[in-house]
């Protein structure tokens, strides 16, 4: 699972999504837009239309699915009941993993049940240029004895430990600099897929603050 708020998709999250599917030899990557992000204002884009632009986004990129499950459920948009209906889904034995930015990550211990999240699935987390700090107490507490070294070791359990990525591709692309962007009438060409920007473009989505 790459769970994020999608406002909009860009190709840090596209290529990390696919960088995480070979490097961890998963079967697939659940991209899953959050309908209402906990942590977080109302987003500027409605779901649906989020969850549009990272469909056009993935377009037939085999092993990346825009899935929609959180567009179902009301209230907020809380990461251990995605997890826990991935895991109805998969089986107890199934290997899940909820991979997340280190930007996320540090905010961790603030989430709803943040324990619960190591109970259905382990965390891989991923290495963003611009985003380095000391973890928080609580958080420390929380990952303690969890980490890992190797994604090997995330397969011999269904659940519960934590493997940090600095992905050879990284990039320092976010949703914030391309809305930015777009508020000024600047570029974002090859910061979002082609198709994405298309529709943005053609919708006038992110023009006015
Ligand atoms: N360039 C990137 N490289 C790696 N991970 C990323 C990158 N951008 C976002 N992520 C991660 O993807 C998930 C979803 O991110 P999100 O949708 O919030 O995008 P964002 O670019 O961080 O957005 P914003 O700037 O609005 O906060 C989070 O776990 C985030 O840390
Ligand atoms: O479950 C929570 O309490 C929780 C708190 C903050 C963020 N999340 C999830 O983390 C993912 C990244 O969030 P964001 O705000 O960085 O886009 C997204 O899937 C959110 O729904 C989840």
């Amino acid at each position: 699972m790459l769970g994020g708020t999608f406002d909009p998709v860009h190709l840090g999250h596209l290529r990390s999504a696919l960088e995480l599917l070979e490097i961890l030899a998963l079967d697939r990557v659940h991209m899953i837009p959050a309908k209402m992000p906990p942590l977080r204002d109302t987003p500027r884009v409605a779901p649906e239309e989020r969850l549009a632009l990272l469909r056009l986004g993935i377009g037939d990129t085999p092993g990346l699915v825009a899935d929609p499950r959180e567009l179902e459920r009301d209230g907020p948009s809380y990461s251990a009941d995605t997890l826990a209906s991935l895991r109805a889904e998969y089986g107890d034995q199934a290997r899940l993993i909820m991979a997340l930015g280190h930007d996320a990550f540090l905010r961790l211990a603030e989430w709803h049940a943040p324990w619960r999240l190591f109970e259905l699935a382990h965390l891989v987390v991923i290495d963003r240029p611009d985003f380095e700090a000391a973890l928080p107490r609580a958080l420390a507490e929380l990952i303690e004895g969890r980490e890992v070294d190797s994604p090997g070791a995330l397969m011999q359990r269904p659940a519960g430990r934590l493997l940090r990525l600095a992905l050879p591709t990284r990039m320092a692309i976010s949703a914030t600099e391309i809305r930015r962007r777009l508020a000024s009438d600047r570029s974002v060409r090859f910061l979002v897929p082609e198709a994405v920007e298309a529709r943005i473009l053609a919708n006038s989505l992110y023009r006015h603050r």
